[in-house]
Order: C-alpha cells, then structure tokens, then sequence
C-alpha cells in the first residue's frame, strides 16, 4: 500500500515517515519533486500513484510572515487539506491532517476542548482552521490531530533557536503569559501510528473520525520551556552561556511581533486518552528524549 507523506522533510513529516516505513510504501516527495501549491500537480500525482492512505504534514508554518503571505499560507493551510480530503473522500481511504492552537482564541485559563469555539488571532490561525473545517466536512474517514509547540532534533524549531542563543549569551528575555504544552515531533508520529490499524494490509482508522487534541500532559511557559531546555542540557554535562538565573521572563507585550500569539494554549487531552486507551506522558519527558537525540547526534 502507497502511504503518502506531505512535507516529509518538515519536523512532523520526517518522523512520520520512520513511524510508518513497516506499513507500506512511503512516498513522500520533495518540494521540488512536488509542489503543493499547484493543486493540477497534486491530482496528476494523487491519480499516479493512488495511495491507501495520506497524512498531510505539509503547511505554511512561518507564522509571522503569513501575515504578509496571506495567499501563500491559504495555499497550504487550507485548499490543500480540502483537496487531499475531496479525494480521499472520492476514493474512500483515510486522511490525517495536523492542525494548531492557534486556531484558539487564547483568552481565559481553562483548557480548550475540541468542541470549544475557536477565534483564531493571526493569518496562520485563520487558514489552518479553514483546513480544518474542510476535512471534518469532507466526508472522508479523517482525523484532524491539534497539536502546539512542536520540535524535534531536527527543523527550525525554538528549542534549537535556545540551544544556540544559549551557548552564545549569558541572559535572555522570554515570554511568559503565553502558556501551552510543548510537543515532540515523533510523539505526534507515535499517536498517529495508534490511531491507524492495519488490516490484511489496509491501514484504516483504529479511532472514530473527527479531531483531536495531541499534548503530552502539562503546562508551561515559552520561558519554563526554555529554562527547563537549559536545566536538562546543563545535566546532560552540556557547557552553556547563559547562567542559571539568565532567563527572564517578559510579558507577549514587551515582545512585539507582526503575528498575535494565543496566551491560552491548554488543550485538554481527555478525548484523545479514552479513545486510545493511553495516558500521555509529560512535556518535561519528552524534551529529556529529543534532547538527548539532539545532543547525541
Ligand atoms: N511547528 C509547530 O510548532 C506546530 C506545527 N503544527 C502543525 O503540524 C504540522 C506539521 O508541522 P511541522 O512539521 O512543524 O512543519 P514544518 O514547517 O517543519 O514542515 C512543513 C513541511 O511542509 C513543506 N512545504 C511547505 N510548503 C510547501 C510547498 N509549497 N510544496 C511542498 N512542500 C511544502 C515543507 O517543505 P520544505 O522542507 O521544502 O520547506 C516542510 O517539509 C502542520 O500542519 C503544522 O501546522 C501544529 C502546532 C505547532
Ligand atoms: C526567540 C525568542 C522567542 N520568544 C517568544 C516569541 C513567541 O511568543 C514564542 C515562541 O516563538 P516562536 O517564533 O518559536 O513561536 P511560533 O512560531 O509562534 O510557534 C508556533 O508555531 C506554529 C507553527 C504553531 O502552530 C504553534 O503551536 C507554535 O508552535 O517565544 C521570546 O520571548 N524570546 C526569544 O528570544
């Protein structure tokens, strides 16, 4: 069976594509080898090669120049999922689509639930939500996994952005009013595997169609997420700039950004847990595992 792979290369998609290999056969084309962006290019390659199965880990993740690339992100966000999902629709296979917190408001303290009203606050937001909507309306057996604040050992990603300001500088200012749950690249990889059974060759749903949120359990700060970056590498014999007390925590205020970020990211995990039969382990686990990828490679 063809398993299709989009953004293969990105930080979810690389992982996807170990998870998977046992599966099938991965094809997970380059951007050079396909652009997503030209929708005619995609049906002739869906038509080629009729997978039985599509995660689509493509997106325009840049969240700041969105703003100015309106166009660009809406591309990838959200007529791109709804293609991929018209199709799988037609040709009755699954599709697994990744979404984002921000498609939240932000405001109060509770945890959003997959039900919640979303209120999206910036570009990226709005156009991964209409993706969304497009695959949960689509027909197609789908489930749309939320995630936040994804990294890996490898990517652009802020726990490489603190590895490498933190070898270069004894103090850094660090937002911390915006609080959510930080997620490695192949958990997400990992519970997508759950969610999929493989029968007689197929790989199906093992889970009711519809969307879910994907955390590991807890909560922090851009700014806990750093410190506890810097304690772990520290104890990993690491040699660091930035002293034990060089992290500040500032207010989103006092740092401006063309994109508004949600202050609220909690997403609750009880949907998610029970469908699984699982318990999902913490942030701070989590990072000690990709770190220790990062660090050994
Ligand atoms: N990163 C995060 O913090 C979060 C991500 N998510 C969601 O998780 C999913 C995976 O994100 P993540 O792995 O971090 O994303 P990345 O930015 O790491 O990867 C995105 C992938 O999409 C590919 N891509 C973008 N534009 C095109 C194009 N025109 N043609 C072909 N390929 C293209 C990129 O290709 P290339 O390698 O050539 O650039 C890249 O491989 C996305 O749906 C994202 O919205 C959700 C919450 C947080
Ligand atoms: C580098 C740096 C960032 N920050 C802040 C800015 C921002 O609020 C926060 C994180 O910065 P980033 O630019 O990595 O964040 P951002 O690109 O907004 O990350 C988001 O990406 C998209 C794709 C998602 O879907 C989200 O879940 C989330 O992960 O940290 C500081 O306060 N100090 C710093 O030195």
């Amino acid at each position: 069976m063809n398993i299709f792979i989009t953004g293969g290369n990105g930080q979810v998609g690389f992982e996807l594509q170990r998870q998977f290999a046992p599966f099938g056969t991965i094809l997970a084309p380059t951007r050079q080898e396909l652009d997503l962006t030209n929708a005619e290019a995609v049906g002739t390659y869906l038509a080629k090669h009729q997978p039985g199965l599509i995660l689509n880990a493509a997106a325009y993740t840049a969240v700041d120049k969105a703003e100015s690339e309106p166009q660009q992100a809406r591309h990838l966000n959200a007529e791109l999922p709804a293609q991929l999902a018209e199709y799988a629709a037609k040709q009755g296979i699954p599709l697994v689509h990744y979404s984002t917190d921000y498609v939240y408001p932000g405001n109060g303290e509770n945890p959003w639930q997959e039900d919640s009203p979303t209120g999206p606050l910036s570009v990226y937001g709005q156009t991964k939500l209409e993706g969304d909507e497009a695959v949960v309306n689509s027909g197609a057996s789908h489930l749309v996994f939320r995630t936040s604040w994804v990294y890996a050992a490898r990517g652009n990603n802020f726990m490489k952005t603190m590895l490498r300001l933190g070898r270069e500088r004894e103090a850094l200012s660090i937002v911390n009013d915006q609080i959510g749950a930080p997620t490695p690249a192949r958990l997400i990889a990992q519970v997508t595997a759950l969610g999929c059974a493989l029968n007689d060759s197929i790989l199906t749903l093992h889970i009711p169609s519809g969307i879910y949120h994907l955390v590991p359990r807890g909560e922090t700060s851009w700014q806990g997420f750093a410190s506890e970056i810097f304690n772990q590498t520290r104890e990993a014999g690491e040699i660091l700039a930035i002293t034990p007390e060089g992290t500040a925590g500032i207010p989103t205020v006092d740092y401006p950004t063309p994109a508004q970020r949600p202050l609220n990211s909690r997403m609750a995990l009880g949907k998610l847990e029970s469908a699984l039969g699982i318990t999902m382990p913490t942030w701070q686990s989590q990072l000690g595992l990709t770190l220790r990828e990062y660090l050994d490679q």
